[in-house]
């Protein structure tokens, strides 16, 4: 199957809660990619890539498990074999009351494990609400939430599914899932790239 523009599907991640008058509508943040920023997100994905292989390359050591290519296209080849060939990068419009529901952006066998989102709105100018919200799942432990404001044009970095945590028995998974609170007002536009590519 030939990799094309489009979107993964509408709203990757979970559906969002969206209320318009007594009736509770659910979709998802609008994806919104033309062509030229489908091109724009390739070519960051295979920029961004290699520094944050090597950052996953150091987990897998340290939590036991196989490494990842040094090369974004190796990736790919590497999704491809598994049935993963849609392309992931995805602009998502939320306009007032739209959130991003808790969810990992797992979509097949083949998950690289960082993930970036790219602020493009201005904070408390185009939106106000709207932040990205990061729980971490400790074993044995209540969850912890992070929560970030990137500004216009700045980036954040995550894990997908879990990252690698020095404990007192050693290195373990910390389990993290991501979302968005509700915009109160105005437009939030953000560039997610994930860098492995969906079934
Ligand atoms: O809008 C955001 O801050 C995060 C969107 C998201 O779920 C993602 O980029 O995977
Ligand atoms: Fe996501």
């Amino acid at each position: 199957m030939r990799r094309s523009d489009r979107p993964v599907r509408p709203g990757r991640g979970v559906p969002v809660d969206r209320r318009h008058g007594p009736a509770v509508v659910r979709r998802g943040p609008l994806p919104l990619l033309r062509r030229p920023v489908a091109a724009a997100g390739r070519e960051l994905r295979a920029r961004l890539y290699p520094p944050l292989a090597a950052v996953t390359n150091r987990w897998a050591e340290a939590l036991g498990e196989d490494g990842f290519p040094t090369d974004h296209d190796e990736l790919l080849a590497r999704c491809a074999a598994v049935g993963q060939h849609k392309p992931t990068p995805l602009v998502l419009r939320y306009g007032p009351g739209d959130h991003n529901r808790l969810h990992q952006d797992v979509y097949g066998d083949l998950t690289f494990p960082l993930q970036v989102l790219i602020m493009l709105s201005t904070p408390d100018v185009d939106f106000t609400g709207g932040e990205s919200v990061f729980v971490e799942q400790r074993p044995r432990q209540q969850s912890r939430p992070v929560v970030a404001r990137p500004g216009l044009g700045e980036a954040v970095v995550f894990p997908v599914r879990y990252r690698p945590h020095r404990g007192a028995r050693g290195v373990h998974r910390v389990q993290m899932r991501h979302g968005v609170s509700a915009v109160h007002t105005g437009r939030r536009h953000v560039l997610g790239i994930i860098f492995h590519d969906a079934r």
